[in-house]
């Protein structure tokens, strides 16, 4: 799979454990930044990987702040991104499984580098189920466009 990665100041240490515990499994790894330990503003780098996740640059997104929220909040106003928090596997695989998220966000600064990597791998290897929560999210689809987002 081919994933796309973003992050702010706060993640930068968290995020090449990631990066190379995701090659080491095979996967292609596109880098968007931060790569400078300067204080940036994380809505950046949300955004520059909602849109590698919606123009197909890339299959997944992961984003990483100091606590996956601001990040997954400004991934969110992309049309076409269901960016999750996640601070552990279980919700991991939900988010794929029911909610069919495109992007997988934690925070640098709430998990270790340990739970981190099963929170990945969970959520890499589970696939959206489909059915009853195809039309859910179809509804989340139709908000998008009512609101013009
Ligand atoms: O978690 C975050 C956003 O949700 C940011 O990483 C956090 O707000 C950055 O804080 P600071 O500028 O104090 O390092």
């Amino acid at each position: 799979m081919k994933i796309g990665i973003g992050n702010d100041h706060s993640a930068l240490e968290l995020k090449a454990e990631i990066i190379e515990f995701l090659k080491e499994k095979g996967h292609e790894v596109v880098d968007y930044g931060t790569n400078s330990p300067e204080s940036c503003d994380y809505p950046v780098y949300g955004e520059i990987v909602a849109h590698a996740v919606v123009n197909k640059e890339v299959d997944q997104g992961i984003l990483i702040c100091g606590t996956g929220l601001g990040i997954s909040l400004a991934a969110n106003k992309v049309k076409g991104i269901r960016a999750a928090v996640c601070s552990e596997p279980f919700t991991a695989k939900m988010a794929r499984q029911h909610n069919n998220c495109n992007i997988l966000a934690f925070g640098a600064r709430v998990v270790g580098g340990e739970l981190a990597k099963m929170i990945v791998e969970t959520w890499l290897n589970t696939e959206f189920e489909g059915g009853r929560h195809q039309r859910r999210v179809d509804l989340i689809g139709a908000i998008e466009e009512k609101e013009g987002i």
